[in-house]
């Protein structure tokens, strides 16, 4: 579904041609252009209105659709996905709800400390993704990696069911219904996540349409909002701040839904370096494959890197000095029970192929990767 743009500002072409760093923002304007403003061409779309209860050979051709996508690119957009349009409509509802509360409000509910799995509420600049992964002795580099904070704030839950990981609410009487929607949300999305996840085990010739669903009860997906406030657009393309610097995702595949303001770019794999817009598209979600699924396949699948970066021009509204609109967006992140041990599938596996990884638990990889993550 597209959310309709709510211009509180937009980006003006003049802008960035009058500006100082004009060879810079020459090439943000033909990186932009050259972007198929309804979503990058490069991105394919999967229908999956025949997918529940269709003839065998149309799940088969959606099934090789998606996976063709995961191959190629690791992102792809999926229409008729189930997730209903006014239950989307309200989610975004309840997160705009959520982030118009002050900030002491919020913080009713903050973050715990240190790298731990993510819960409730995250201010801005508490987050600072990178990419890179710490070994042990190396806190001095990590340090000094991270001093663009991310202008951006978030609220994480999880299922109830995960002990060890225990979410982070709000007063009921903040937000009374808050809890009760994001999680009736959080299931609703495990079921269109797993007929995503019977679709690529069909697409990658898995005899089990359901071998991954084995792996994932559901208890250790994570619902994330996302709310980037309006922010100077010469600050953000001059990576004095960053909305979400490039990174890949960590688990086995990502659901994410955005609202009509753009700004999400994916890596182009045969153009490394070069990012292209994934933009808003009506009735839509992304799909993302995780690292976890890439080491899964034995690197058959991608993991691409993707960042939210300066949106689009609109030649619109021109708004002086250019604030970006906010942004909202809600990802999925599905991962396999923290026990689930991931060992390199044998459909890809062969001689020219043998398995590049050893075997490890969601539990040990999440570990590996938290380190990386917040300060
Ligand atoms: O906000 C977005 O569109 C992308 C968010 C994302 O990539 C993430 O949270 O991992
Ligand atoms: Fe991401």
């Amino acid at each position: 579904m597209q959310h309709q743009p709510r211009h509180l500002g937009t980006l003006s072409v003049d802008y960035y041609q009058s500006s100082s760093k004009r060879g810079m923002r020459s090439n943000l304007i033909s990186q932009h252009r050259s972007a198929n403003m309804t979503g990058s061409n490069l991105i394919p779309v999967v229908d999956l209105d025949s997918w529940t209860g269709g003839s065998a050979t149309s799940r088969k051709r959606i099934a090789s659709e998606i996976s063709d996508a995961c191959r190629r690119l690791g992102f792809v957009y999926v229409t008729h996905h189930g997730v209903a349009a006014d239950l989307l409509e309200e989610a975004f509802s309840w997160s705009r709800r959520l982030f118009d509360l002050p900030l002491a409000k919020k913080m009713l509910a903050p973050h715990p400390p240190g790298p731990s799995v993510h819960r409730g509420y995250s201010w801005p600049g508490l987050e600072k993704v990178s990419q890179t992964v710490y070994t042990d002795g190396e806190e001095d580099k990590q340090a000094a990696d991270r001093k663009t904070p991310d202008v951006k704030e978030s609220y994480e839950v999880g299922s109830e069911d995960l002990l060890q990981q225990p979410n982070v609410w709000l007063p009921e009487d903040v937000l009374p219904g808050f809890r009760e929607f994001t999680t009736k949300f959080y299931w609703r999305c495990f079921d269109v996540a797993k007929e995503l996840l019977r679709a690529i085990a069909l697409g990658i010739g898995l005899d089990d349409e359901d071998f991954f669903l084995r792996f994932h009860s559901g208890v250790n997906n994570q619902l994330r909002l996302l709310h980037y406030p309006p922010v100077e657009a010469e600050r953000l393309a001059n990576n004095e701040v960053a909305r979400m610097p490039a990174h890949s995702d960590w688990g086995t595949i990502t659901l994410l839904f955005q609202d009509g303001s753009g700004g999400l770019q994916v890596e182009d794999p045969s153009q490394l370096g070069h990012f292209v817009n994934a933009m808003p598209m009506t009735d839509a979600l992304i799909m993302n494959v995780g690292d976890l699924l890439m080491r899964w396949s034995n690197d058959y699948l991608k993991s691409t890197l993707h960042r939210v970066a300066l949106p689009p021009p609109s030649q619109d509204i021109e708004v002086k000095p250019p604030i970006t609109a906010s942004r909202y967006s809600i990802p999925y992140f599905v991962a396999p029970d923290p026990t689930a041990v991931i060992e390199c599938l044998s459909a890809c596996v062969d001689k020219e192929n043998p398995p590049r990884y050893p075997l490890i638990t969601q539990e040990e990889y999440g570990k590996m990767r938290a380190r990386g993550q917040y300060l």
